[in-house]
């Protein structure tokens, strides 16, 4: 389906919980205030159901630390019943060692891993936990058992600048795929957070000018630079940038039933949760939600547009 702005709709992006085993200083938690998880895999397979209908083939997972979700491998596997072509799903990596395997069985089809640092210091700095190596064992496994392509995430700021070559290079140690370089992003905690906001232009020249390809992705016209080694380094920059949100093709599901059209607003949301609690028949259920799907297609609008 096509928005007023020209925009296909192609991927449902879903919060699983808010509950997280990290402190990362600048957590956006997804643009979503509250607590705890209300929504079970039930309801959350029902509106990825009807996001089929309307040709929404991929499928992000992400929270809060989504692997803390006790049904995640059957959602995973649900989803994959379902038909998606695409299942991701993005992770601090914590626990992925033991789970890799399992989500990989289940259908996932591949992972990002968020590694904002070189180092065990600087790691904690910015996570507030000591878990660097429990990380890279983490993305070993996921490498090992084949959730490709595995990304990882590092969200440039003051504390770990100075650290972004050398990450390039860890990652190509580690033989990873592709990497993304973020610009923090001013939401929950990155506000905030926002004065150790970095600029990423002097990054992204230097990698152009090192780099053998420059490509643009559909999902949001994001530059990706592929390095001599066949490492993709894909820059991230959505803030006050409407070429990013020309391209942008999702739609966000909230832990506490929402479906969200931006990761920047709270105000233009449809709430689900009464459709989802309430007492209907699941073919009911399908056609209400088909109709949340509609309007929150129709009020969907790109944050940042050019002005004219
Ligand atoms: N402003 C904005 N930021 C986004 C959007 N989608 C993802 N991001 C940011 O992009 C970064 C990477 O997010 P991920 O969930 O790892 O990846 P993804 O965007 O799904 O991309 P792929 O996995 O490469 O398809 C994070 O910092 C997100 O906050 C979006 O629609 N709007
Ligand atoms: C909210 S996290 C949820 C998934 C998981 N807990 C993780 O950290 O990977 C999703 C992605 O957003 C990134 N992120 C969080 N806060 C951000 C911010 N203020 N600006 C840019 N990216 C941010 C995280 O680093 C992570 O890569
Ligand atoms: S960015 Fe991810 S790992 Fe860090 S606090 Fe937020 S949800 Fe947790
Ligand atoms: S409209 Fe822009 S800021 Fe909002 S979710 Fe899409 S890309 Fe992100």
């Amino acid at each position: 389906m096509i928005d007023r702005f020209g925009r296909p709709l192609e991927d449902l992006r879903i919060t699983l919980t808010h509950v997280c085993n990290f402190e990362c200083f600048f957590c956006h938690m997804e643009g979503e205030e509250g607590d705890n998880y209300i929504l079970s895999k039930e309801d959350i397979l029902l509106v990825a159901k009807v996001a089929k209908n309307f040709d929404i083939n991929s499928v992000k997972l992400t929270g809060g630390e989504p692997t803390l979700r006790r049904d995640l491998v059957e959602i995973v596997r649900g989803l994959k019943q379902l038909g998606y072509r695409d299942v991701s799903m993005t992770t601090n990596g914590f626990l992925l060692k033991d789970l890799a395997y399992k989500l990989k069985l289940a259908g996932l089809d591949r992972i990002n891993v968020s590694l904002h640092a070189i180092s065990r210091e600087t790691f904690k700095k910015i996570t507030g936990v000591d878990a660097f190596d429990r990380v890279i064992e983490g993305i070993k496994s996921a490498i090992d058992v084949g959730l490709v392509p595995v990304k990882l995430n590092f969200v440039v700021n003051r504390r770990n600048r100075e650290e972004v070559f050398k990450f390039i290079e860890l990652s190509q140690n580690l033989g990873v795929n592709e990497i993304h370089l973020i610009e923090l992003h001013p939401v929950g905690l990155g506000k905030l957070a926002f004065k150790e906001h970095d600029d990423l232009r002097e990054i992204e020249e230097y990698i152009e000018k090192i780099s053998i390809k420059k490509q643009i992705r559909k999902k949001h016209f994001r530059p990706r630079y592929v390095l001599p080694s066949g490492l993709i380094v894909e820059v991230i920059k959505p803030y006050a940038n409407p070429i990013f949100c020309a391209g942008c093709n999702r739609i966000r599901l909230s832990v506490d039933g929402k479906l969200k059209t931006c990761l920047y607003r709270e105000d233009n949301v449809i709430d689900i949760l009464d459709i989802l609690k309430g007492e209907y028949s699941e073919d009911v259920k399908e056609e209400l939600l088909g109709r949340a799907f509609m309007i929150a297609i129709a009020i969907r609008e790109p944050n940042f547009k050019y002005k004219i």
